[in-house]
């Protein structure tokens, strides 16, 4: 299979020591550092916010891929993109207007990206391809790391992959959820470049982090 980046959903390293788990993921081989914004509304649960990415910026110079599921989220565009932030990545339910939020973005200078829940159409996407950077198919519900991934998603990620072609511009395409090496290589093989993992990459603790990269990347 190709070979995919990988981006470790922080969401499941060790909180309290969150420079230490980024600076050992960064040297463990991770090509991005996915970073979970949840604001217990959108979806049912707390995590962070800027200043945390602010404090985690000096710690890795990976891209910083942030997903924010937070509604609503125009407000909070600019303290993301100040705090470090590369990719800034919104829910189309998160806000009234999708275009008018990913050309905020990009107005701040980052690049933008659009996140798909299991339930959303790919139609959403129909006049937003000229104004987006990455497009994440999420393979899970959003708000929890450690769920299952949800298989009935890669039909979405080959329909994608079709859109991007057309569209002939380079948009990355990201899958979220539930993603190990298993899963890894049916979301790559459906057209995925780039995976999110949490579980399967903070298992087993610092020493097991180069592996657990490696496997995703089915290397080993
Ligand atoms: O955005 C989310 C969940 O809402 C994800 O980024 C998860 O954090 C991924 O965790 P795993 O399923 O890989 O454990
Ligand atoms: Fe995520």
């Amino acid at each position: 299979m190709a070979t995919p980046l990988i981006s470790p959903s922080i969401l499941s390293a060790d909180f309290a020591r969150l420079g230490e788990e980024v600076r050992a993921v960064d040297q463990a081989g991770a090509d991005w550092i996915h970073i979970d914004v949840m604001d217990g509304h959108f979806v049912p649960n707390l995590t962070i916010g800027p200043d945390v990415v602010k404090a985690l910026r000096p710690h890795s110079d990976k891209t910083f891929d942030v997903h924010l599921m937070i509604s609503p989220v125009d407000p909070y565009l600019e303290a993301f993109a100040e705090a470090g932030a590369d990719i800034i990545t919104v829910h189309p339910e998160a806000g009234p207007h999708v275009h008018r939020t990913l050309q905020a973005i990009r107005a701040l200078g980052k690049k933008a990206g659009v996140v798909l829940n299991p339930g959303t159409p790919v139609e959403v996407l129909d006049n937003l391809m000229d104004l987006v950077d990455l497009i994440l198919v999420m393979s899970v519900n959003p708000g929890f790391g450690g769920q299952s991934f949800i298989h009935s998603q890669l039909d979405k990620v080959r329909a994608i992959r079709g859109m991007i072609e057309r569209a002939g511009r380079d948009i990355h395409l990201e899958v979220d959820g539930g993603v190990n090496p298993e899963t890894a290589k049916l979301c790559v093989d459906a057209g995925a470049d780039v995976l999110v993992a949490g579980s399967a990459t903070f298992k087993g603790g610092p020493s097991q982090y180069a592996a657990n990269i490696a496997a995703l990347k089915g290397e080993v």
